[in-house]
């Protein structure tokens, strides 16, 4: 009698019950809102608001990144997580350096289905080198580019600067959506912004009822600006019931979440949200993530201009860079402690 062929699950893979991905999907379409970025959209500001109120999350479209320069950076991503993992290898991150492919990342714990390559917008980026609040060090990181795919490092510099631009234009007018001036928060991702993009491979998984691609977690940054291609796969917490909402892929729409350090600039005006990508068996997928995130050394807190005596702050300061460099130690050391966060610095009130 033939073997049964069975398939192995790794158990570090597998997520607890409540957090595995239903089976129904919660209809798509008409749920998270699709705003057109084009200067003659005469209710842009107040879209903007709605949105970053209700959801957290939202599409763009008209948003000014040539579609040739998205397609460039698609198609080199492909390509790089095509090549053999002695390659790929060959750039791998490690203690020493957090840029480059990896494939082990785990959140909460739990392993994700799933390959990275991670880049930094500005090269090097710029971070304090340990997380000790006395210890003024600096470290310079330094990008990691496939020795034998030379186009790679031309397609992922032109798309960080042409989704940067979007950035800055998406933190006016979210500045604006506040009833504060455009400039606002424009200076805090100026002069060595740590901002970073990660390409995202997840392989098709033969027990997509059981894993995540990324398990379920908030973005720590200011903005997150997402490509994510035709097959679709990202989970959007709902603010109202808490159920899960599939992102319908869009051509040529960027999805924008707000990030931690957006919910302690506006005082928890507007919220960062849980999201998690789930894998079929089928089709691999490919999302590209632009994280704009402030330069190392601004300290994060509640804008003046959005607190009062009725609306005190809930955050106390915390600077970023060594928020970071607190999750990069908590992140290779596997402590058993959670992960820093943004709850960390809460005031009670
Ligand atoms: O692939 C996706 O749709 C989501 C990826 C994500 O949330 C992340 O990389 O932080
Ligand atoms: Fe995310």
């Amino acid at each position: 009698m033939a073997a049964e062929k069975v398939v192995a699950v790794d158990s570090a893979f597998i997520q607890a019950t409540e957090h595995r991905p239903k089976t129904t999907i919660i209809a798509e379409s008409k749920c998270i809102p699709l705003i057109d970025l084009s200067s003659t959209n005469p209710n842009l500001v107040t879209q903007i608001s709605h949105a970053c109120k209700n959801w957290g999350f939202f599409q763009v479209i008209n948003h000014g990144v040539p579609m040739e320069c998205r397609r460039n950076m698609e198609s080199v991503a492909k390509k790089f997580f095509a090549l053999s993992e002695e390659e790929k290898g060959k750039v791998k991150r490690d203690i020493n350096n957090p840029l480059g492919y990896y494939d082990a990342e785990h959140t909460k714990n739990v392993r994700d289905w799933k390959q990275v390559f991670d880049l930094a917008v500005e090269n090097p980026a710029v971070f304090p080198a340990s997380h000790e609040p006395d210890d003024q060090e600096i470290v310079e990181y330094f990008n990691q580019w496939p020795e034998n795919l030379p186009e790679f490092r031309e397609a992922c510099e032109g798309y960080a600067e042409k989704v940067k631009t979007l950035g800055f234009k998406l933190v006016e007018l979210i500045s604006l959506s506040l009833g504060l001036p455009e400039n606002r928060l424009t200076g805090f991702f100026k002069e060595g912004h740590a901002s970073f993009i990660r390409i995202n491979h997840y392989p098709p998984c033969p027990y997509p009822d059981v894993a995540l691609g990324v398990g379920r977690h908030k973005d720590s940054g200011g903005i997150t600006i997402l490509a994510q291609d035709d097959v679709g796969g990202l989970e959007v917490k709902r603010k109202t019931d808490g159920a899960w909402i599939r992102v319908q892929p869009i051509p040529d729409a960027f999805i924008v979440n707000l990030g931690d350090i957006m919910q302690a600039w506006t005082n928890e005006i507007y919220q960062s949200v849980e999201h998690r990508a789930v894998v079929n068996s089928e089709k691999e997928r490919l999302s590209i993530a632009f994280f704009f995130n402030p330069a190392h050394h601004v300290n994060v807190e509640p804008l003046s201009e959005l607190i009062d005596h009725q609306n005190p702050p809930k955050y106390r300061p915390y600077n970023y860079g060594k928020f970071y460099a607190t999750r990069k130690v908590s992140n290779f050391e596997k402590l058993d402690v959670e992960n820093i966060q943004l709850t960390h610095f809460k005031l009670s009130q």
